[in-house]
């Protein structure tokens, strides 16, 4: 047995919800760029659990749902009142989220319209979530949604109370679209795992939220942005990344284990970032950006990934910087709950095989005699 480091090439799961080949990125079929300018993150939601885009009807009826189940356990929202004022937003989320099935009837119901009902609630619940932690480090209580919006709408209504400009809406829904689902990354898989044990819908939907939580993964959105802060300003790009490179260390929102010739969702997140940067007056995270890219194409080939662009978009909707991982997860439950859902309905325990790297046999030692 000689073991994959990293999986790599590796085909653990047949699935039929997103696709990646030769460079194009599918959710069912539809190709990622007709639906990042045509379609909306609900329309994209029902696509990925039912696998067709909605008529008027059932996208309405989607709407009623995410209306009805947005509201947080009130003993969830007094749970993260005792939560610190600067704990890790994902961790906040982990823990909240798993708190959140302390208070639901169905949470190990495996039948499969309670997991749909799940998949419904977490879906909903999410934006929530995050916002009110937001709000409640911040010393403010949490604000409702408003029925009817869409969950773009909502998480920024929820986050400041004021309604958000009709662009910013625009700009966080097409986000959202564009990280609902992709394939076999390491939070779904972590999400598979964790269900392919029969074990609860909230449980493969708190191992995915550890592990987007990562740098390599998810968290990387975060990291660009430290580092866009780091360097100041575009005259320092050049000496701040060549350093980087001379060192060896990685520049992060580079790189990916699937796309070697660019991940098509980084074009629309950067015309995002040159439109929101043009519209505020202020080009310079963008050209920073650019720059970065510049530097690091030419000399490592590395392409920019969905991290790498989303970070000055956040940045320049005025989100802060330890939100953008949860503004993933908001976004990436869609596919996470589409997979657990897919992963029931034809189900084996997944458990691969070790290749053993430690010692030889060894003969057991009384510890008087150690
Ligand atoms: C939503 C997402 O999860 S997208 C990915 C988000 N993560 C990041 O942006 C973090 C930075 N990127 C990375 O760490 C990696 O490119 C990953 C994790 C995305 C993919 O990892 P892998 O497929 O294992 O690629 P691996 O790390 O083996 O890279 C291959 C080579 O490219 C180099 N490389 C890869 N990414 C980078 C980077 N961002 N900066 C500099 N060098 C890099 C590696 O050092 C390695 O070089 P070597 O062959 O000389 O040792
Ligand atoms: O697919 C991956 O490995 C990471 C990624 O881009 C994503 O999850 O969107």
């Amino acid at each position: 047995m000689t073991a994959t480091k990293g999986l790599e090439g590796i085909v653990a799961a047949e699935s039929s919800i997103s696709s990646i080949i030769d460079g194009t990125l599918t959710y069912r079929g539809y190709n990622i760029d007709d639906l990042a300018d045509y379609a909306t993150f609900e329309e994209v939601v029902y696509l990925l659990w039912h696998g067709k885009l909605p008529n008027r009807d059932e996208l309405s009826a989607l709407q009623k749902q995410f209306d009805e189940n947005s509201a947080i356990s009130p003993a969830v929202i007094d749970q993260m009142r005792l939560y610190p004022s600067n704990a890790n937003t994902m961790a906040v989320l982990r823990s909240a989220i798993s708190a959140l099935a302390l208070y639901d009837d169905l949470a190990d119901d495996m039948s499969r319209e309670a997991n749909v009902a799940k998949a419904v609630k977490l879906q909903a619940k999410l934006p929530a979530v995050v916002a009110a932690y937001a709000r409640l480090r911040a010393g403010k209580e949490p604000v409702a949604p408003q029925a009817g919006r869409s969950i773009a709408y909502n998480f920024l209504y929820m986050l400041t109370g004021e309604e958000p400009e009709a662009s910013a809406v625009k700009a966080m829904d097409k986000a959202l679209v564009l990280h609902a689902d992709h394939e076999l990354n390491a939070s779904t898989f972590a999400a598979r795992v964790t269900v392919a044990t029969l074990s609860d819908v909230y449980s493969g939907v708190v191992s995915a939220i550890g592990a987007l939580k990562g740098p390599l993964h998810g968290g990387a959105n975060e990291a660009v942005m430290k580092m866009l802060e780091e360097i100041g300003s575009l005259d320092r790009v050049e000496d701040y990344i060549q350093d980087k490179l001379d060192r060896k260390e990685k520049i992060m929102g580079f790189g990916h284990r699937v796309y070697k010739n660019g991940d098509p969702r980084a074009k629309h997140l950067q015309a995002m970032s040159r439109e929101l940067g043009s519209k505020s007056g202020n080009l310079e995270l963008y050209n920073m950006s650019v720059r970065i890219e510049e530097i690091v194409t030419g000399q490592k080939g590395l392409k920019p990934n969905v991290d790498f662009y989303s970070a000055s978009v956040y940045t320049l909707l005025g989100i802060p910087r330890d939100l953008f991982t949860p503004i993933f997860a908001i976004s990436r439950v869609s596919g996470w709950t589409a997979h657990i859902l897919e992963q029931y309905e034809n189900n084996r325990i997944i458990r691969p095989r070790a290749e053993y790297t430690g010692p030889a046999v060894q003969r057991y030692v009384p510890i008087a005699e150690r």
